[in-house]
C-alpha cells in the first residue's frame, strides 16, 4: 500500500521522539512491502521563528493532501511570553481545528513489566485497560470571546469563556459510545454539571445518546472526583469521555498509570478528512535536546496511525509487540528505568525496537497469529 504521511516534528522533544516514529515506520514499510512517503511541516515556536505564524498555510495544505499526521510536541520557554496568536500552542490547536480533529482517542494501558515504575501500587494498576475520549475542537480552548480588558473601575479583567453547540456533543458522545460497544459496554460521562450549565447540556445529550446503544452502560461522574478515582480504583473505567479541558488535564494524570508521560500515545480523529496522531506529552524542555526522551508514546501513536488510518492491523500489533519486548528485557529510557539500572537514550531505544520489529521475532509472530 502507498501512503503519504504528513510529519509535523515541533519543537523540543518533538523532533526526537518523531525521528523514532518515522523510522519505525520506515521499518515496517521494508517488512510489509508498503511505501510510506513523508512530507515536513513546519509548526509551532520553529514556524514562528522562520515564517512568522505558528501555523504556516503551507503546513495545512500538507496535512490536507496526506493520507495522516504524525505530530511531534510544541512549544518552549522561548515563546512563552509572546501574545497569544504567537505562541506555538496556537499552531496546534488551529491545525486540530482546520482538520477538524474533534475526537481526541487517548488509551490507557499498563505494561505488566512496568508495574514498579508507576507510583501506584501494583494490584491497583494491573490490567488497566481504558479509554479516555477528549472532545478536542471545542471548550475553553477556542472560546470566543477571551483576552484581557479594563472594566469600568480601571481594574484588569480577564475572560476565557466555554461555548459548545449541542451537535459537538453528539459526535464525541457518539464516539465514546461506539467505541464501548466493542470494548467492556461502558461509559464514563466526565463533567462539572454540579456547576455548569455547559455540563448539564453534556449530561442530556450522553442520556440521549445512550438511548441507542442500551447494551452500554452509561455513568456520570464530577470531574473532580473522576480524578480522584482514578487513583483509587482505575479498573472501574472503560470508556470515559469528556470535554477539551477535563480530557486533557485527565489523561496527563492516567498517564502516571503507565509509570510516563513518554508512555501514552493518541489519535485525534477528523470528521471528514485525515486524522493526526501525537504522544499526549509536550516539548518537555526541561530533557529537550539531551537524547534521553522516551519516543514510546509517539511510536505507539504511529501504530494507532497504522491501525485506525490505514486498517494496518498487523503492522500496528508489530509495533506494539516490539515496544512490549524492548521494555520487557529491561531497555529502557531514564523516565521508565528501574532504580540502580542504566537507562538507554532515545536513539537507542529507536533501534532496538527496530530490531525488535525485524530480527527478534516480533513481526513473524504476529504473521503466524494471522496465517
Ligand atoms: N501536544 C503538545 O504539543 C503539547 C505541548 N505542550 C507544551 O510543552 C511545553 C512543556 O510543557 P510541560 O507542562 O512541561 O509538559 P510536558 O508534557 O512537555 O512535560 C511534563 C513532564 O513530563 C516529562 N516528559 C514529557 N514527555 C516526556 C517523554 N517523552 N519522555 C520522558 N519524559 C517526558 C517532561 O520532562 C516534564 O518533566 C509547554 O510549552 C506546553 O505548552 C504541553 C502539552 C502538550
Ligand atoms: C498544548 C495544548 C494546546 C494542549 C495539550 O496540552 C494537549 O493537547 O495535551
Ligand atoms: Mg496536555
Amino acid at each position: 500500500m502507498k501512503k503519504n504521511i504528513a510529519v509535523l516534528r515541533g519543537d523540543g522533544v518533538g523532533k526526537e521522539v518523531s525521528k523514532g516514529a518515522i523510522e519505525v515506520l520506515k521499518t515496517i514499510g521494508q517488512q510489509f512491502g508498503h511505501e510510506f512517503h513523508f512530507q515536513y511541516g513546519l509548526i509551532g515556536g520553529e514556524a514562528i521563528d522562520t515564517e512568522g505564524t505558528p501555523l504556516p498555510q503551507e503546513t495545512v495544505d500538507v496535512c490536507k493532501q496526506s493520507d495522516a499526521v504524525l505530530l511531534g510536541a510544541v512549544g518552549g520557554p522561548k515563546w512563552d511570553q509572546n501574545p497569544a496568536y504567537l505562541r506555538p500552542e496556537k499552531g496546534l490547536l488551529q491545525i486540530r481545528k482546520a482538520l477538524n480533529l474533534f475526537a481526541n482517542i487517548r488509551p490507557v494501558t499498563t505494561y505488566n513489566a512496568l508495574t514498579d515504575i508507576s507510583p501506584l501500587k501494583q494490584d491497583i494498576i494491573e490490567g488497566v485497560d481504558f479509554v479516555i475520549v477528549r472532545e478536542l475542537t471545542g471548550g475553553l480552548y477556542f472560546g470566543k470571546p477571551s483576552g484581557r480588558s479594563v472594566d469600568e473601575n480601571g481594574e484588569e479583567t480577564v475572560v476565557d469563556t466555554l461555548q459548545y453547540k449541542r451537535s459537538e456533543m453528539e459526535r464525541i458522545i457518539y464516539k465514546a459510545f461506539e467505541m464501548a460497544q466493542t470494548r467492556r459496554k461502558k461509559v464514563t460521562s466526565v463533567d462539572k454539571a454540579n456547576v455548569l450549565e455547559s455540563s448539564r447540556m453534556w449530561r442530556e445529550v450522553a442520556e440521549g445518546i445512550s438511548k441507542e446503544f442500551p447494551e452500554v452502560e452509561l455513568e456520570h461522574m464530577l470531574v473532580d472526583n473522576a480524578a480522584m478515582q482514578l487513583i483509587r480504583y482505575p479498573k472501574q473505567f472503560d470508556v470515559v469521555v469528556t470535554e477539551n479541558m477535563f480530557g486533557d488535564i485527565l489523561s496527563d494524570e492516567a498517564s502516571m498509570l503507565t509509570g510516563s508521560m513518554g508512555m501514552l500515545p493518541s489519535a485525534s480523529l477528523s470528521s471528514d478528512g485525515p486524522s493526526l496522531y501525537e504522544p499526549i506529552h509536550g516539548s518537555a524542555p526541561d530533557i529537550a535536546g539531551k537524547n534521553i526522551a522516551n519516543p514510546i508514546a509517539t511510536i505507539l501513536s504511529a501504530a494507532m496511525m497504522l491501525r485506525l488510518s490505514f486498517g494496518m492491523e498487523k503492522e500496528a500489533k508489530a509495533i506494539e509487540r516490539a515496544v512490549d519486548q524492548v521494555i520487557s528485557a529491561g531497555h529502557r529510557t531514564a523516565d521508565i528505568q528501574r532504580a540502580g539500572k542504566s537507562p538507554v537514550q532515545t536513539t537507542e531505544i529507536i533501534d532496538q525496537i527496530k530490531a525488535a520489529l525485524i530480527e527478534d521475532g516480533a513481526i513473524s509472530s504476529i504473521m503466524s497469529a494471522y496465517a
